[in-house]
């Protein structure tokens, strides 16, 4: 059942449309995956690649199985099909300075990332603690090297970054009326005031996101509802607001334009992207995507104290030998220059960016741990590699063990960490130690894999 008020409104918007937009609320929609080009040999997964989604680069119709390698290592990312073609229109080029300022649980962050080739900055930020941490987890996955994870208010990241970013993407909290059919309980929260409220949030959030964005840098803005308070009249609002211009989005079958008699009239507004689940195999969505004026002012704010202006410190005189050990006997380079300590833990930073007071989930790449003596290599790191000095390809049954969290003896004997690969596929590391694999697979994440019909 649609909530009361919901069928109304959009049959005095849609006028005859509306039979079969209401119509595709009873049907069932559509699952959809993304591969990883950030790994080697992306199109070797278990997985059906006939039905490529229109006009997004790595997206497939097709459900993904959880336990499974190729989902474990990164090689796929679940995604609703019409969410690719935000991350399609945003398409940052490798190099940027990129933010994704409402980026839980990471879809379209892991597809921001494909098109940055590891290259640049990429700040994924998340403001509810739990979600932020999912979001940590699923760039983990994805081998990604060149994000900063933060957990903060659109408000505190504005005061530490004005005018910096190239491209930032706002993939609003809103109505979620376009989930209606996916996610029943979204419908729990509708009522005909709510996306009012949502369009309020959606304004105090680009206020901030427009503080953060360079002059000529682009926003790419995107909502999972039909509302046109959440869309045109949005971008209606910010272009009285600032000096953006729409950057029209290119549309193929089944996509339909903004709707400028939803807003203001203003024409621009047919370069808006809307997607209906009754014309596109996917689920509701609005994109958007605007350019600031290359001669807009900068970004006014509160100076920073010299404190928080620095950046971290790096390795101690006990920790460097530690890390050098361990990189010249395990990583095939070590490229990695900005390194830097938080709370014993060693990280790789795209770019040396200063991140003090802010609520930081993860600086840069997790290279390991400073433990007494020695050091022990992060799980993250396993997942961005494709070789390393020693490696062992387990066999079915020992990346099931690996998986589970068991240990497994060998019939070789050795010392020393091992990237772990399973069909060719990096899924964490080990340590041996005689003929022992000790297991290194993160305890949270441990499961009984799914593969299939074995030999061995
Ligand atoms: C549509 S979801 C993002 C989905 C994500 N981009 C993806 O593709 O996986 C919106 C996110 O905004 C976050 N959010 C909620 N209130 C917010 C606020 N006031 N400022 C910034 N983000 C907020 C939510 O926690 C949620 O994770």
């Amino acid at each position: 059942m649609l909530p009361e008020g919901f069928t109304e409104k959009y049959q005095r918007l849609l006028g005859a449309d509306a039979v079969p937009f209401l119509a595709s609320f009873q049907v069932e929609g559509h699952k959809g995956f993304r591969l990883n080009p950030l790994k080697p040999n992306p199109q070797a997964v278990s997985l059906d690649l006939t039905q490529p989604v229109p006009t997004t680069q790595w997206g497939y119709y097709g459900a993904v199985k959880g336990r499974q390698v190729d989902h474990q290592a990164g090689y796929v990312y679940s995604q609703e099909p019409s969410a690719m073609l935000v991350g399609a229109v945003a398409a940052p080029q490798p190099g940027e300075r990129v933010l994704d300022l409402c980026a839980a649980p990471g879809g379209k962050t892991t597809h921001l990332a494909s098109f940055m080739q590891q290259k640049g900055l990429l700040v994924a930020n998340e403001i509810m603690p739990k979600r932020a941490k999912i979001l940590a987890e699923n760039v983990e996955r994805f081998g990604i090297t060149n994000a900063v994870i933060t957990n903060e208010t659109p408000e505190r990241l504005a005061q530490k970054f004005p005018s910096f970013f190239d491209r930032i993407l706002v993939d609003a909290p809103c109505s979620g009326e376009g989930m209606f059919r996916k996610d029943p309980g979204a419908k729990k929260y509708w009522t005909p005031d709510y996306p009012l409220a949502c369009a309020q949030r959606q304004r105090e959030i680009l206020t901030e996101a427009l503080k953060m964005l360079r002059p000529g840098g682009e926003i790419i803005y995107s909502t999972c509802t039909f509302s046109p308070e959440e869309d045109e009249q949005i971008i209606a609002w910010l272009l009285q607001q600032y000096p953006l211009t729409v950057v029209p989005i290119t549309r193929q079958a089944g996509m339909s334009a903004g709707r400028p008699e939803w807003a203001d009239d203003n024409p621009a507004l047919a370069g808006t992207l809307r997607l209906f689940p009754h014309l596109f195999a996917g689920e509701g969505h609005f994109i958007a995507k605007l350019q600031l004026a290359a001669d807009a002012p900068t970004a006014v704010v509160k100076p920073q104290s010299k404190k928080s202006k620095r950046v971290a410190p790096a390795l101690t005189k006990e920790e460097q030998p530690l890390w050098q050990e361990f990189a010249q006997a395990t990583l095939p380079s070590a490229a990695y220059p900005h390194l830097l300590v938080h709370r014993d833990y060693l990280f790789a930073q795209p770019e040396p960016i200063a991140l003090k007071g802010l609520k930081v989930v993860r600086p840069g790449l997790p290279l390991g741990m400073f433990k007494r003596n020695r050091f022990e290599p992060a799980y993250a790191l396993a997942l961005t590699l494709t070789t390393a000095k020693q490696v062992l390809d387990l066999t079915t049954a020992q990346y099931v063990k690996y998986v589970h969290g068991e240990t497994f003896t060998l019939p070789i004997t050795g010392k020393g960490w091992y990237l772990l690969r399973y069909q060719e596929k990096s899924v964490g590391f080990g340590k041996l130690t005689g003929t022992t694999m000790k297991n290194f697979f993160p305890k949270g994440l441990r499961f009984v894999a799914d593969v299939g019909e074995t030999e061995d």
